[in-house]
């Protein structure tokens, strides 16, 4: 009878649920699109900047993250609209009549992104993990703005694409499904536990034939694409290459008795050593490594000869210090706001990830094929992690130019300090908040 009256219950409010939070993220909405439009009066945004201020001082944020906001210049109003943030969810292509079908199986409307082909909002409280259709991958979570950054790539049938921080592996999967059936994807990760979750979801929606996944540290990786098999008979020949060792066969889960005691060896003196080769954990039918040798799969080529044979696309989502990310701040609730001091914004530790932050740019930059694309994106708001990275390395890159993005003029954020450089955060875009550059690379002259 209790049961009864619940499951009743629940046909009643779940609605109501969902046309509150729809009228809460319109008027949400409605406030940035005034505040983006110039006509508005200045008296108007400082009672919509006070509201935001009092909104702001409401959150349950540590003071040492406000601090570390206030140092950097990034004003916490954006956060004040994080608990009314929608998901978002990728419809796999193809997939498009089925969305009436979805809407049945997650029991909640799906509302179109207008401005990204494929991706659907809904409110936060609907949880999508035990759905058929996720269960069966038709759709997955990732943020629009991370859309937007995969988006900012163009990516094209047949590219070979390097990302370089790939784990866990939301934007590896929308760029193995914007390849389809062709190019490769090459994902390297510092961090083997998370690698292997990625692993874990390329297989799991049958995205990982063209994928190869390398625990590596990207700011040293130096591998190139395996383009196709003459290139790799003509790599073989220009840089005498020999074809008579251990070839790959396909890849199993299943490994032979002598590597799994090696891994577990490897695996109990710690994580990745920084400067250890690079080490292959997954790799697909198609991703070029079948029929390799060793050495084959581990030949490096010069600086020069990348400018031929690097990868078309290369993505540098860097390892950050999350600020953007409301919901990840947020989870230091519960593991300890110290942890967050400690772990994220102190000082040594923010001075460390930009070094790294550059270093991992300057390398991506390093693989990418002339004529080629990089986009660089953190899921921080402060300008140490980015608009400054990405000035120092203009500075020191001569053949690198930064570029428009394609279709971002109909995209909800804002410009960053240097133009063509874009900002989402949580009360301009509704999403999590994230910067985005993308450059591409000049033949050195
Ligand atoms: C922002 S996350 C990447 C998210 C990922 N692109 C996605 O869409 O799911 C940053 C990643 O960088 C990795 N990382 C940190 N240092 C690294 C390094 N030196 N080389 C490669 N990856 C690194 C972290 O392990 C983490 O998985």
């Amino acid at each position: 009878m209790v049961k009864l009256e619940w499951a009743e219950a629940q046909t009643v409010v779940a609605p109501l649920l969902h046309f509150a939070f729809l009228l809460v993220g319109q008027l949400l909405a409605c406030c940035v699109t005034l505040r983006l439009q110039s006509s508005i009066s200045e008296s108007d945004v400082q009672v919509i900047d006070s509201k935001g201020m009092e909104a702001a001082s409401n959150l349950p944020l540590p003071d040492a993250f406000l601090q570390f906001l206030n140092d950097n210049g990034i004003d916490p109003c954006i956060y004040t609209a994080a608990d009314f943030l929608p998901r978002y969810v990728r419809l796999k292509p193809g997939c498009e009549e089925q969305v009436e079908v979805i809407e049945a199986d997650i029991r909640c409307k799906l509302e179109k992104v207008e401005w990204l082909p494929n991706f659907y909002s809904l409110p936060p409280h609907i949880q999508i993990a035990s759905s058929k259709s996720y269960q069966e991958g038709q759709i997955y979570g990732i943020d629009a703005a991370s859309g937007a950054a995969v988006s900012a790539l163009n990516i094209s049938p047949g590219d070979h694409v390097l990302d370089l921080c790939a784990a866990p592996g939301a934007k590896l999967c929308m760029i193995l499904e914007l390849l389809g059936n062709s190019g490769s994807v090459t994902g390297v990760d510092v961090a083997r536990h998370r690698l292997a979750a990625c692993r874990t979801l390329v297989q799991k929606y049958s995205l990982g034939d063209h994928c190869r996944l390398f625990v590596a540290n990207g700011a040293e990786f130096s591998l190139v694409p395996i383009r196709v098999d003459s290139d790799i008979k003509s790599l073989n020949r220009e840089f005498g290459m020999k074809g008579d060792e251990f070839l790959y066969k396909e890849w199993t889960s299943r490994k032979p008795y002598k590597e799994r005691k090696k891994a577990i060896k490897e695996r109990e003196k710690g994580s990745l050593q920084l400067n250890q080769d690079p080490e292959l954990i997954y790799y697909g039918r198609h991703s070029g490594v079948v029929g390799l040798s060793k050495t084959d799969l581990f030949k490096t080529v010069s600086t020069p000869e990348i400018s031929q044979y690097g990868y078309d696309k290369v993505l540098v989502d860097a390892e950050c210090t999350h600020d953007g990310s409301i919901k990840h701040i947020q989870k230091f609730e519960n593991w300890g706001w110290t942890t967050l001091e400690r772990r994220v914004l102190d000082a040594e530790r923010t001075d460390d990830l930009t070094v790294l932050q550059f270093r991992l740019l300057t390398n991506g930059f390093k693989l990418l094929k002339a004529g080629g694309y990089l986009v660089y994106s953190t899921c921080s708001l402060t300008y140490a992690q980015n608009e400054d990275i990405v000035e120092k390395f203009l500075s020191l890159n001569p053949c690198a130019e930064l570029l428009d993005i394609d279709g971002s003029e109909c995209w909800p954020c804002k410009s960053g300090r240097i133009p063509k450089t874009l900002r989402f955060d949580p009360l301009t875009s509704r999403t999590s908040g994230l910067f985005v550059a993308k450059f591409t690379k000049h033949p050195e002259r």
